[in-house]
């Protein structure tokens, strides 16, 4: 059965200025598809920057499960010698994807159109999280798929035999459905169609592109329609994955929360779908500059030095929440801190995440002093400006690493210590958090 490690308790406290390079890991959505799209690509891919965190080391392990031959050399890099479109074998074993939704959702995809079986499972976590919204569109390809109550893990997929096209429009703003139909149509006959009212990351339709596959993109008055040409011939590629915006924002709002701070975070992916918290952020006030703005492995990056800023509250626009939905946690820490209210609408989708990201965000800020409101769709924070909140709680963060990430960040500036009952998911996005925090100059400790 799949389980989640010992808890590890850790704790953030006030201290000095930030300071230094912040050299955070690989892009976690990228680094999915890359060994993914190897799998399913004839010959070897070559992978550099491939994030190391758990979440992408049960896909390595998935696709090996597969019959791909996925490595990783002392230098780092990783190879993927894939098996070819339609190439999966059917696994041995259930497939553990861990505490991962990309990972079941885009895996579950892309074997959906072959005549195999599997099963799939994951941490309590990931068992809590609905995988109809996947397995729905699934099923029209003729793909049939028996899990628990409400759609739930363990769950067993078994593929189509002769798989059909489909058109689907995705009926949330979600990356990981639009990708596991488009994986599907990767061996189904035909044109398979995805439309999507709001634009999504796009990272699967890059690299299908990358890999050598046809997919088009036509913004329609309901809005995105995608196009892929099925049963292409994948070729393995060299794929160099840029440093994850989504986990740069936990250095970034530390060193706009504590004074004096003053830090860089070089290579951060700034692609349009993802970069919404930047903007957020500038909007509050943040001082951040976009330096030397480049390309890097299909994606646009830029380095960004970032210093402490005085930040006001401010709406966030709801139609940005999709190319910022990860960083909604650390925003709500940071707002915080800021002069006035910041008001969140539109995130929903915050409530079937790791946790419910709303719930949990709100039940640790009260209990750190800050008055939030919240209903299904919003979440409203009360800034209580830069040395105003109390803190000196102890936050339950549900299995979730962007809940624990989010609370030692604002246990930096908060008048008393900031626990956070179990850090140990932190090690599913970014393992060198707490290095890299503390090589920056922020007191964070196990206890
Ligand atoms: O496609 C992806 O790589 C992701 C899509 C998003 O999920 P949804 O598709 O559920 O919005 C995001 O929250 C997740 O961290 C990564
Ligand atoms: C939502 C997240 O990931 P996933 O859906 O892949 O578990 C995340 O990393 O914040």
């Amino acid at each position: 059965m799949s389980g989640h490690g010992s808890p590890i308790r850790m704790t953030s406290r006030k201290g000095g200025p930030l300071s230094g390079r912040a050299e955070v890991p690989g892009d976690k959505s990228i680094s999915h598809r890359a060994l993914i799209l190897g799998a399913l690509s004839v010959g070897q891919t070559q992978i550099s920057g491939l994030l190391e965190g758990q979440d992408v080391l049960d896909t390595a392990k998935a696709m090996r499960a597969f019959g791909a031959t996925v490595t990783r050399t002392d230098e780092g890099e990783w190879t993927v010698e894939g098996v070819g479109v339609g190439g999966f074998a059917e696994p041995a074993d259930v497939i553990d994807c861990g505490n991962s939704g990309t990972g079941v959702r885009l895996i579950m995809g892309c074997m959906a159109t072959s005549p195999i079986t599997a099963t799939f499972t994951g941490d309590a976590s990931l068992r809590k999280r609905p995988m109809g919204r996947v397995t729905d569109p699934l099923s029209l390809f003729g793909a049939r798929s028996y899990g628990r109550a409400g759609g739930r893990l363990p769950m067993t997929v078994i593929g189509a035999a002769e798989p059909v096209p489909v058109t689907y429009t995705t009926p949330m703003a979600s990356a990981q459905v639009k990708s596991a139909v488009l994986l599907a149509g990767l061996n189904a006959p035909g044109q398979t169609v995805v439309i999507e009212k709001t634009p999504t990351r796009d990272h699967t339709e890059r690299m299908l592109r990358g890999f050598g596959a046809e997919v088009t993109v036509e913004a329609t008055p309901e809005g995105n329609r995608i196009t892929l040409t099925g049963q292409p011939e994948l070729k393995a590629q060299k794929v160099a994955v840029p440093r994850d915006p989504s986990s740069a924002a936990f250095p970034v709002c530390a060193a706009l929360l504590v004074p004096g701070s003053d830090i860089l975070v070089p290579g951060v992916s700034q692609n349009p779908t993802r970069n919404g918290l930047f903007l957020t952020l500038r909007e509050m006030g943040a001082d951040i500059e976009f330096l030397n703005e480049r390309e890097e492995g299909g994606e646009p990056v830029a380095d960004l030095r970032v210093r402490h800023s005085a930040l006001t509250g401010i709406e966030v626009p709801p139609e940005r929440a999709a190319s910022q939905i990860d960083e909604y946690p650390v925003l709500a820490a940071l707002a915080a801190c800021a002069t006035g209210t910041t008001v969140m609408r539109g995130v929903h989708e915050l409530r079937v995440k790791e946790s419910d990201r709303i719930a949990a965000m709100a039940r640790g800020l009260e209990a750190c002093g800050v008055r939030v409101e919240e209903d299904d769709d919003t979440l409203i924070v009360h800034g209580l400006g830069a040395d105003g909140v109390p803190g000196g709680a102890t936050v339950a963060t549900h299995i979730d690493h962007r809940i624990a990430m989010s609370f030692l960040i604002l246990g930096l500036v908060s008048q008393q210590p900031i626990s956070v009952d179990d850090g140990s998911p932190i090690a599913t996005s970014f393992p060198v958090f707490e290095d890299l925090m503390r090589q920056l100059g922020a007191t964070i400790t196990r206890d």
